[in-house]
């Protein structure tokens, strides 16, 4: 029998693949764990935008999560979507009584298109229960600024929202992604080793639908593995870089991400 990680998704759907569980799902196989998922809210959307969405009853949230862990302890555990109040409360409750499994959170709050995903009241929940258990949390930009109030305009700027995420808002560790700044894709990196650049250059390219799903997916898998903060960023940034880079035909808008570009040589990907 092999031994393999297994990681959990907690997250909402999207029907056409690309971003929420399925992307993680997808993140997860090719991460060389097995994925298991909770929905969260289910989404009617596509690389075009939200259609509307649908929230999971939150006793139905927490039958999942609790039917996951008396069956398969997880060797790490993502989430994502996590639109409402009560359901944030609900996850954190069952989450804190885990604490010894490594929490990747990525905090959406809107889709790629620009959609909001996330309530409003939600955020001071997430800052006040959620984000202080997490290994390491994973905004982008705008997340980044709404969970710091800081604008963000540049790494420097990036550098400081990593800092106040972890030493005035506790988390353990943050990764602000800089796909929503200009110039190279640069990550920053803030854990207890200091200050990290993740360096990609950028790929011209709007294919960007479940990045942020995916790479902090990844980040999961490689923290299941037992590998150091450190290690599963960087291999979290190769992995998402090379999946960015080769772009699929799929979808009339925000196209998804090619999650086995990694198993293509280098000349087999299409930019
Ligand atoms: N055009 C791009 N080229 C290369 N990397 C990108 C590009 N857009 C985003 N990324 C990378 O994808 C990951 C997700 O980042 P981002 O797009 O900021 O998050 P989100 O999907 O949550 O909005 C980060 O590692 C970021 O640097
Ligand atoms: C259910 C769900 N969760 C998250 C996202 C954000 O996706 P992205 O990774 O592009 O920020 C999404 N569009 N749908």
């Amino acid at each position: 029998m092999r031994n393999v990680p297994s990681v959990l998704s907690i997250a909402g759907t999207d029907p056409t693949g690309g971003a929420g569980i399925h992307a993680d799902l997808k993140t997860f196989q090719e991460r060389k764990a097995y994925g298991m998922a909770v929905v969260t809210s289910v989404v009617a959307q596509n690389t075009k935008g939200v259609q509307d969405v649908w929230h999971v009853p939150v006793d139905m949230v927490e039958q999942q999560i609790r039917a996951v862990f008396e069956d398969i302890r997880p060797g790490a555990v993502k989430t994502g979507m996590i639109a409402t109040p009560e359901m944030i409360e609900r996850v954190a409750d069952l989450l804190e009584q885990e604490n010894d499994v490594p929490l990747v959170i990525d905090p959406v709050m809107v889709a790629t298109s620009g959609d909001s995903l996330m309530e409003q009241e939600s955020l001071d929940l997430m800052k006040k229960r959620l984000l202080p258990l997490s290994a390491v949390i994973t905004p982008n930009r705008q997340e980044a600024e709404v969970l710091t109030g800081l604008s963000i305009e540049n790494i420097e700027t990036a550098e400081d929202a990593a800092k106040t995420l972890v030493d005035e808002m506790g988390a353990s560790a943050a990764v602000v992604k800089g796909g929503h700044l200009t110039g190279d894709a640069t990550d920053v990196l803030y854990s207890e080793d200091g200050i990290e650049y993740l360096h990609a250059p950028r790929t011209d390219t709007n294919h960007t639908h479940g990045t942020g799903c995916s790479l902090s997916a990844s980040i999961a898998a490689e923290l299941a593995r037992k590998n150091s903060i450190k290690t599963a960023v960087s291999n979290s940034k190769a992995f998402i870089s090379k999946a960015i880079m080769d772009t699929l035909e799929i979808g009339k808008g925000n196209g998804p991400i090619n999650h086995w570009a990694s198993r293509l040589s280098k000349e087999d990907i299409m930019v």
